[in-house]
């Protein structure tokens, strides 16, 4: 059987007095998309850079392809690409020579180094910037370039840290679908996003981090089917007639979560006839979201 792509068992990371990770188990089959999903300081971050060897785990293991961290981490490195969430990519340079600059990087032999180049600038659709220099591009053809850079050694794990975060919907778009293509092409990708709605179609699997550990793990369906149900049934109103549709619901069984100014009752497919008379018609009846799973566990272990 082939190795999992990334294999980490009960890593701990502490900065001071934080625990970043606090004994994260998590592993991924070759080939699989996992999105890595958790709120502000779950986590998500550290636990990509322990896999790219920026970071090294104070207890627990860290393997990369076959590879242990931190001792085999050139080995991991040579397979893996890495796409940052922070922009460095070198202004002064035209977009051909910032990918130039990391074919000789990542070690790539002389010959090899322009076809590698030209493969990435098609893989993200910047052919036809490649002579522009980086200053001038705008916000997504940087996004892209950043991944045309990860993806110069042809790795066979693709690490993103939210890869399309402060972009415009029609530009993540675009950054969905080249992102998209290495997913079909076969490649292992772990990417973490807070546009979970937009992940939910791309990903085979979701692993949701909370305080330093992965508290669920699934395909999406099989996350909505285990803790959302299939519809849910949205009622506006006054802040006391929201706790009042949660105080019912939660009577009832049923799960809910409050969305803007109305409470989402979850699994309401199943809702008992006395409390659908109870409530009346609701505003809006949806089908249930990754959100809504990501906001019911989160919301629950933040209580
Ligand atoms: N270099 C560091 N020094 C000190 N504390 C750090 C450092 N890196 C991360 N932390 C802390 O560790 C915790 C986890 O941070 P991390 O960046 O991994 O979370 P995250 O899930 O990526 O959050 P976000 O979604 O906001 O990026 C946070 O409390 C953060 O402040």
């Amino acid at each position: 059987m082939n190795a999992p792509a990334v294999r980490i068992s009960a890593a701990v990371k502490r900065y001071g007095d934080i625990t970043a990770v606090n004994g994260l188990d998590l592993e991924v089959a070759p080939g699989t998309f996992l999105g890595l999903l958790g709120p502000n300081g779950a986590g998500k971050s550290t636990t990509m850079r322990m896999l790219t060897g920026q970071t090294r785990a104070d207890s627990g293991e860290v393997e990369v392809l076959g590879c242990r961290l931190p001792a085999e981490s050139r080995a991991a490195r040579a397979m893996t690409g890495v796409v940052p969430q922070h922009d460095n990519l070198d202004e002064e340079l035209t977009v051909r020579q910032n990918l130039e600059v990391f074919a000789r990087f990542a070690q790539l032999p002389k010959e090899r180094r322009g076809p590698a180049v030209d493969r990435a600038l098609a893989a993200t659709r910047l052919t036809d910037r490649a002579r522009h220099t980086t200053e001038g591009l705008s916000g997504g053809m940087r996004r892209r370039l950043l991944l045309a850079r990860g993806i110069i050694n042809d790795p066979r794990l693709l690490l993103l840290d939210e890869p399309t975060v402060g972009l415009d919907p029609q530009v993540r778009q675009e950054m969905w679908d080249v992102i998209g293509d290495m997913r079909s092409a076969g490649t292992t990708v772990v990417m973490t996003t807070h546009y979970i709605e937009e992940a939910e179609r791309l990903v085979d699997e979701v692993a949701v981090v909370f305080a330093g550990r992965v508290v669920t793990r699934g395909a999406p369906a099989a996350l909505l089917r285990e803790h959302a149900g299939e519809q849910a049934a949205e009622y506006e109103g006054t802040a006391a007639r929201r706790a009042e549709v949660e105080a019912l619901a939660a009577r009832a069984g049923l799960p809910s979560r409050r969305t803007g100014l109305s409470v989402s009752v979850l699994r309401a497919e199943t809702m008992p006839a006395d409390l659908r008379d109870l409530l009346g018609t609701p505003d809006v009846l949806r089908r249930t979201t990754l959100e809504d799973v990501f906001v019911l566990l989160t919301g629950e272990l933040f209580q």
